[in-house]
């Protein structure tokens, strides 16, 4: 009979990490692991396994430090301009900078302060102390001297003083070994041919990356199947060449997860649960005397959990810690609640707009490992805490460098490829700029403006009334305002189908008809609008159109809806239905404009953007997207106080 396995924990995360690590430190699990002899030109980033001593001086003789002549120095006393001293050629020499002193002289004199003369004497203006200009013998290392102390991660700099100490080979620690076991009947390796239920194994990649960026080294097994004996024999067997095993996947409460009742079987099981979001169900236990931890299967939540239990172990087997991020004070952009008693890991963006850092959380779900590409932070909930309020100060662990946030232009509001292009061209043409764009729709973006919280709105709105685009709303929310509304371009939104339009939807018209399921976009977005407006003129309330509720972000979530089957239609634009081989009926051409304060004009990376929209190589790459008009980019359409 199959055994379901449930929770034993719901252990404060702190509390695990300590369970775990006072457990390995009494079996003597976490002592550093032993050193293996390597060259010492081959020895960076490795961690010394002993204090490295020097085998010689350095320098070995003593050498002139300068260019200039060799003398004694007691010949030079009493020098001045008004009394110059003449030395003879017999007493001095003409040295060149890391030459040795030659014998009997000792102080060196540079080229610049001697006036030669005819004769081969030089006249001295001022005297020289012993050993002036002089490197002496261990100015810099003493042979027998420590270099670097033990537990030392070493550095290009230190292999210069190994090599200068006469020291070729140094003791490192053996890279600690990590094996990462894939299992789960539903995996297949990158590249395989994928039919519904399949599931790109790439955990072991991510985990494999992260295990090098530490220090160590990791071996992948063969993905196993969710079977009980694979998995135990696949454990036994990592155990027995490796320091450190991680099964991933098959940690949680599902039928076939059966890592804890093996790590019961074979060793001591510790934990199984904590109080954290993402990755809760993970495993941590014992045996052989080596850490078997089992790391949950949704991806944010493996890299999670590997972070929180697993670099902690790779750095103590190479007798070091693991580096700490940087920490920055930012500002909510939005309420971030979350629930009480988990610890939630929320990655963030980062915005630094108008001298303040603004935090906008990404999407939350544990398999959305695009949230880990796109973040600028993580920011820790502690388990006491509902969340935060917008506008409270928090505190985000950096994932990029600060300066890459400074170096970005935010903006916040409708959704649109062109962004992503511009996005690319600017960082082209200036490699250290980018354009970081939050996907609010075209309200949520006049509001992002309204709080000061952005650079730029991309807005799409149409004002029923006057037919006028974005302008009108700008008045409305933004009064007294001085805005600069450029224009990025006119694109064609219309309904997409998908290929062949099986449900022969011609016009806006049809979406209310029987059997027809729409995919709509959020409140607050430019699209949305636009629907409203058309159903208005033809009298069609939204309650008669089926899926009106439905919300979506993005246009490209819109085309993966209709492509998917989940909706015969949706309105967007007519890129993201030809990115994912949709039908597209036109509905309108509108204009979608970029609304930036004219206090973020002077700015260098707001600068960049502008002129990067106006440069034939952006606007032919819109064009060629298909569905962008350009005749107005980068025009300014208005600009002042509004
Ligand atoms: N009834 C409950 N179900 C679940 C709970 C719960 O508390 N009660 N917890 C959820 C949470 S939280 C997580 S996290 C997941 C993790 O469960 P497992 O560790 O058992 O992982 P799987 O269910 O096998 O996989 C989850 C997901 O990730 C994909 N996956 C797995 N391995 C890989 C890989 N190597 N590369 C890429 N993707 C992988 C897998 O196919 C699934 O889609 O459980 C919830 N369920
Ligand atoms: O805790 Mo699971 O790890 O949320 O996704």
């Amino acid at each position: 009979m199959k055994r379901r396995d449930i929770y034993l924990d719901n252990l404060p995360v702190d509390e695990a990490k300590r369970r775990f690590m006072e457990r390995l430190e009494e079996l003597g699990a976490l002592r550093p692991l032993n050193g293996e002899k390597i060259p010492v030109s081959s020895s960076l980033g490795r961690v010394t396994a002993g204090a490295v001593y020097a085998k010689i001086s350095s320098p070995h003789y003593n050498s002139a430090a300068v260019d200039g002549i060799a003398v004694r120095a007691r010949d030079t006393f009493g020098a001045s301009e008004t009394n110059p001293v003449r030395l003879t050629k017999e007493q001095c020499r003409y040295v060149d900078t890391g030459d040795p002193l030659p014998d009997g002289f000792d102080a060196v004199v540079m080229v610049e302060d001697i006036q030669p003369l005819e004769n081969g004497e030089v006249e001295l203006i001022s005297a020289v102390y012993p050993w002036q200009h002089v490197r002496p013998i261990g100015e810099d290392i003493v042979a027998a001297e420590m270099i670097l102390p033990e537990n030392h991660r070493i550095r290009p700099q230190d292999i210069g003083a190994m090599l200068a100490g006469g020291v070729l080979e140094v003791e490192v620690r053996r890279r600690p070994v990590v094996s990462i076991i894939p299992t789960g009947t539903e995996l297949v390796k990158p590249g395989s041919p994928l039919n519904p239920g399949d599931i790109t194994e790439y955990n072991s990649e991510v985990l494999k990356g992260f295990v090098l960026e530490w220090g160590g080294t990791a071996n992948i097994s063969d993905i196993k199947a969710d079977d009980y004996s694979l998995i135990r024999d696949e454990i036994l067997k990592a155990l027995s060449t490796s320091d450190i095993v991680i099964v991933n996947a098959g940690s949680s409460a599902g039928s076939e997860d059966y890592t804890s009742s093996i790590v019961e079987e074979i060793g001591e099981l510790l934990v199984h649960g904590i109080a954290s979001k993402p990755g809760k169900p993970v495993i941590l236990g014992i045996a052989g005397g080596k850490p078997v931890i089992g790391i949950p299967g949704y991806p944010v939540s493996a890299v999670l959990a590997f972070d929180l239990f697993v670099k902690p172990l790779v750095f103590r087997l190479q007798g070091t810690l693991p580096p700490e991020r940087t920490r920055i004070k930012a500002t909510a952009a939005r309420k971030i609640p979350s629930k009480i008693g988990v610890e939630e890991y929320l990655r963030v963006k980062l915005g630094d707009v108008g001298g303040r850092m603004i935090a906008t959380p990404l999407a939350r779900g544990a398999g959305v490992i695009t949230s880990l590409v796109r973040a600028d932070g993580i920011l820790k909930i502690p388990a006491p805490l509902e969340g935060f309020h917008a506008g409270e100060e928090i505190e985000v662990e950096l994932l990029r460098e600060k300066r890459d946030i400074e170096n970005t232009v935010v903006v916040i509001g409708s959704h649109d490829l062109a962004l992503d292009i511009l996005g690319d061209h600017i960082r082209r043409r200036y490699p250290h700029i980018s354009l970081s764009s939050a996907h609010v729709g075209s309200m949520g973006g006049i509001m992002a403006l309204k709080k000061g919280e952005t650079h730029g709105a991309g807005i799409h709105l149409l004002d029923p009334e006057t037919g006028e685009y974005n302008i009108p709303y700008l008045e409305k929310y933004l009064p007294g305002k001085e805005i600069v509304l450029v224009n990025l371009a006119y694109r064609d939104q219309g309904i997409m189908v998908k290929k062949g339009n099986p449900k022969n939807i011609k016009n806006v018209g049809d979406l209310a008809r029987e059997g027809i399921t729409f995919v709509n976009r959020q409140k607050g977005a430019g699209t949305r609008l636009l629907l409203d407006y058309e159903l208005k003129k033809l009298g069609i309330s939204p309650e008669r159109i089926m899926g009106y509720e439905r919300e979506e972000y993005t246009h490209m979530a819109v085309a993966a809806a209709v492509a998917g089957g989940s909706a015969d239609a949706g309105l967007g634009i007519l890129a993201a239905a030809n990115s994912l081989g949709l039908d597209f009926i036109p509905v309108a051409r509108e204009r979608y404009d970029l609304a930036i304060p004219a206090e973020f004009m002077g700015l260098e990376r707001v600068k960049a953007m502008l002129e990067t929209i106006n440069t034939p190589q952006f606007k032919k790459a819109l064009e060629a997207l298909g569905g962008y008009h350009t005749e107005k980019t980068g025009e300014v359409l208005k600009e002042g106080r509004v």
